[in-house]
């Protein structure tokens, strides 16, 4: 689990971040972050991982706090996608995936083994095993880039708005395999994105964030659509516009997601 206790951040040209931040995220979560450009949302993920500091306040990870922590180790325990994939362009795929690996000491043998184990988990073709970046499409990228964060098997994955520089089938698809993975490895994920859409789609918890890293409302999916907390959020969620025509019922003691014209569009978990 994660827990942002208070959470400030002012970078040294005086401008604040985030402010008074406080959230607990459950371990095996997907958490998305949402709001609009400048709102906090990358500053409170690299907190985390210790590539930013917080002013004041503290992040614990299981109820360690972060600054205890050396930052590289840290940093390596912790998987990371960022959106422009982040490969190293004059290395191999397989050796892209390998790195972090090796950088904690694994023989190259068995490092390249694991690499090749996580690169079949997020769907990449062996063919392609040997191949530079910039011989990839932007979603295979990604998916490299995913593959990476997970080789070293981290319990906790941040990502940031990963899927943001690709089209839109190719995002649906990366967007149905995070929630597959998600499923299957049991990470508590941390996911960045400006797309409410996506947000709800993926996460169990989403934050929705004001300028100057401000909470407007934490909930899940359905709480936000059933009970948005003012207007900023009906806005950014569509609801007042009536673009969004969903609305929760409750039936024989089931959510369901119903259309503006009745149809059920689905049921949400429990
Ligand atoms: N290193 C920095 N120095 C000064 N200000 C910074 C720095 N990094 C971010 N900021 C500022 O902090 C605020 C929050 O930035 P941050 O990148 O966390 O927001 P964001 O919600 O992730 O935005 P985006 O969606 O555009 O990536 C912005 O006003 C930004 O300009």
């Amino acid at each position: 689990m994660i827990d942002f206790e208070a959470v400030t951040k002012r970078y040294p040209d005086g401008t604040e971040a985030v402010r008074d931040f406080s959230l607990h995220i459950p371990s095996g979560s997907l958490t998305a972050l949402v709001g609009s450009s400048g709102s906090g949302k990358t500053t409170l993920l690299r907190c985390i991982n210790r590539m930013v500091d917080p002013t004041s306040g503290a992040i614990l990870i299981d109820g360690e706090n972060v600054a205890d922590r050396p930052a590289v180790q840290l940093r390596r325990s912790i998987g990371y996608v960022m959106q422009q994939s982040g490969l190293l362009p004059h290395r191999k795929v397989i050796d892209n995936v390998a790195t972090v690996l090796r950088l904690n000491g694994q023989p190259k043998k068995e490092a390249h083994a694991r690499a090749r184990e996580v690169l079949d988990v997020v769907g990449i073709a062996h063919s392609m095993f040997e191949r530079y970046p910039s011989q990839l499409s932007g979603g295979q990228a990604q998916r490299v880039g995913v593959a990476r964060a997970l080789a070293a098997d981290p319990n906790i994955l941040l990502m940031d708005e990963p899927f943001g520089a690709v089209d839109p089938i190719v995002r649906a698809e990366l967007q149905a395999e995070t929630r597959r993975l998600h499923r299957e490895l049991n990470k508590t994920v941390v996911f960045v994105t400006h797309d409410i859409d996506e947000a709800f789609a993926l996460a169990d918890i989403v934050v929705i964030m004001k300028s100057g890293g401000q909470v407007a409302q934490i909930g899940s999916p359905a709480e936000i659509l059933a009970n948005p907390a003012d207007n900023f959020v009906e806005q950014f969620v569509g609801l007042d516009t009536k673009r969004r025509h969903l609305r929760i019922e409750e039936r024989d003691g089931e959510q369901i997601v119903v259309t503006a014209d009745g149809r059920v569009a689905g049921v949400l978990d429990s």
